[in-house]
């Protein structure tokens, strides 16, 4: 049997849309077996259960890339991740699929392997290279290779995420987006995303609350979030800082004192009883074999 283990990855980070992405410490496996037929599927929703199945998919083109036949496999999936929610459970499907075809023929492909064939499933790099990797990732396309560095994070950062109980589809939070930026906003993004990450690395909140603040999605995506102003109202309450993860609906604070974060999660909860809240921190473990 094999089992992957790949973290829940909250991309953006405020100012670097489509380039950042932290890797938490919320994780959930896929185990791959031997079975009688051409696929079983367990521990997902119905509508999941069929050859469509991204993990399946990704399992069929990593056996593809390795010129390996396609087994015979029983998947079961153990998930913590909500799905399209902002919390990179689609990279979670494709770095697991990859990687337990990988497992299963052996294991002869590199990370960096991996986070090509990740990246063009994906569409996008900034999920699948912490959810590879681990930690905070800052990824770019050079023509089709994607190129990535990972930064540290301050282990004291403590992350709470904050997930409606409703979705917001990542393709109308892009569309929703303007087609053009001055070079005016785009001196801004860059200055602020170096800067931010550096933050990160040093575990300066102050410096974090400064660096995140985003002009190039956030202020549109925020109308896709009815709740956004008043989470955003609690967390400032409760000395963090707020964003969107991904393209939402969950919004992610950061926070360096374990009391703030709980009453964050508590002071959520009384307004937004359906909500899902996690006390996370950076995860430091990108995906595994275990
Ligand atoms: N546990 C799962 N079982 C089956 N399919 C899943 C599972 N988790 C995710 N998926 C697939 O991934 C899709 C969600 O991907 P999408 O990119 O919309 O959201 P996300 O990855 O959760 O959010 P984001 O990319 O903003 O972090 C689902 O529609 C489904 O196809
Ligand atoms: N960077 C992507 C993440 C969602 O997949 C976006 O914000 O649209």
């Amino acid at each position: 049997m094999i089992k992957i283990s790949v973290p829940a990855t909250s991309a953006n980070l405020g100012v670097g849309f489509d380039c950042l992405g932290l890797a938490v410490s919320l994780y959930s496996t896929t185990t791959f077996e031997p079975n009688d037929s051409k696929l079983k599927i367990s521990g997902c929703d119905k509508k999941y259960q069929s050859v469509d199945n991204l993990i399946y998919r990704a399992f069929t083109k990593g056996c593809e890339f390795l010129k390996q036949t396609v087994p015979n496999v029983k998947i079961t999936i153990d998930n913590h991740i909500p799905i399209s929610r902002g919390l990179g459970s689609s990279a979670f499907c494709i770095v697991s699929g990859l990687m337990g075809a990988d497992a299963w023929f052996n294991g002869h492909l590199s990370k960096e392997q991996l986070l090509d064939l990740a990246t063009k499933i994906e569409g996008h790099p900034d999920n699948v290279a912490p959810a590879i990797y681990g930690n905070l990732g800052a990824s770019f396309m050079d023509g089709n290779d994607v190129q990535t560095v990972h930064f540290e994070v301050a282990s004291d950062l403590h992350f709470v995420s904050l997930i409606p109980d409703y979705p917001v589809s990542t393709e109308k939070a892009r569309q929703i987006l303007p087609k053009e930026m001055s070079y005016q906003t785009a001196i801004y993004q860059i200055g602020h995303a170096v800067a931010l990450s550096k933050a990160f690395e040093l575990g300066d909140l102050k410096l974090i609350k400064s660096a995140i603040v985003d002009k190039m999605h956030e202020p549109f995506r925020s109308q896709l979030i009815p709740d956004y102003q008043a989470a955003k109202e609690i967390c400032q309450a409760n000395e963090s800082v707020m964003y969107i993860s991904g393209s939402g609906s969950t919004m992610m604070a950061i926070t360096k004192d374990s009391n703030s974060a709980d009453k964050i999660i508590s002071n959520i909860t009384k307004s937004f009883p359906n909500w899902e809240t996690h006390l996370l921190n950076v995860g430091t473990n990108g995906a595994t074999v275990i």
